[in-house]
């Protein structure tokens, strides 16, 4: 029998990301323009981009099985899922990743910025010692510039999918009856046996983002995050003002890019950029407008 974890909400250091006190710091993601090329982000800003994309389709989705907090990587039609993404949102400006700590998300959004047209490179933080924080340090400050900070947080993962992980959804659905499997995957407060309800997931995923990815957008950080079905949904509800209700219906696919932009302390949804709609996710902030020509200016000279 699984036994659900009890989830403790402890605000992650900041460290790594940010000078305080003696600690060294491994990134400064307050980054300043240099070389000419476009500078991501603001030091004084209300406003920043947020990207959340849910991971790739894994070897898991494709053999239709329950997988929660199973650790899964991507199929091949993933990596290509996660290539496209990337291609969709590479003049978006990002200054931060937040991935969840399973390889699904990792993968997902490791690739999607190797389409990214600044080509700064994605650079995982390692916090799980002090050896791993000290050894993994940038000594090169114009490195460090071209970095992106990538922070993993298991408080992005997948619902817990409780006795049902690894079972075949068909086969659940015909054993259990289609309402029931229905009930545990989308509603909000009832959990699948011995696993967490969407509101037990957004208990950990929604503080995070509150206690931690929020106050970098405030900051003026853009940023991404890439996670799962689930802990996405449960970001989305509280973003987009959702009721329980609401959230039954809201369904994620894999390997979609949704673009929010944060204004004044709210959340604006812009969805995916792609053509041809492309141009209109651009159209109504100016700031992403001329980051997008900065980088044409930059790739053209
Ligand atoms: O964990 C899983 O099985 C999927 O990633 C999400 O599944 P769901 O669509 O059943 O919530």
């Amino acid at each position: 029998m699984l036994r659900i974890q009890t989830y403790r909400s402890k605000k992650r250091r900041f460290c790594v990301i940010q000078s305080s006190g003696s600690q060294t710091t491994v990134f400064n993601p307050i980054l300043s323009p240099s070389n000419g090329k476009p500078s991501d982000s603001k030091k004084k800003s209300n406003e920043a981009a947020l990207i959340l994309i849910r991971h790739g389709e894994s070897m898991w989705n494709e053999k239709n099985l329950f997988t929660g907090c199973v650790d899964v990587p991507l199929t091949k039609k993933g990596v290509d899922e996660a290539i496209e993404a990337g291609k969709r949102i590479s003049n978006i400006p990002v200054d931060m990743i937040y991935t969840s700590s399973l390889i699904r998300a990792q993968m997902t959004a490791m690739l999607a910025m190797t389409e990214h047209r600044r080509k700064k490179v994605p650079i995982i933080l390692h916090d799980e010692s002090e050896r791993a924080r000290a050894w993994s340090q940038i000594f090169s400050e114009e490195t460090k510039k071209q970095c992106i900070p990538v922070v993993t947080a298991w408080q992005l993962n997948e619902r817990m999918y409780g006795e049902l992980q690894g079972l075949n959804k068909q086969e659940t659905a015909e054993r259990y009856g289609k309402e029931q499997v229905h009930e545990w995957r989308r509603s909000y407060d009832v959990p699948p046996p011995n696993g967490e309800s969407l509101e037990m997931c957004a208990q950990r995923a929604v503080a995070y983002f509150r206690e931690n990815i929020e106050p970098q957008l405030l900051l003026g950080k853009n940023v991404m995050i890439a996670a799962h079905g689930n802990s996405l949904r449960s970001i989305i509800m509280y973003l987009d003002k959702l009721t329980s209700q609401e959230v039954i219906s809201l369904e994620l696919s894999t390997g979609i890019p949704m673009l929010y932009i944060f204004q004044e302390g709210g959340f604006i949804r812009r969805g995916s950029p792609v053509a041809p709609t492309e141009a209109s996710v651009y159209a109504y902030t100016k700031g992403l407008a001329q980051y997008r020509q900065r980088l044409d200016d930059m790739l053209q000279s």
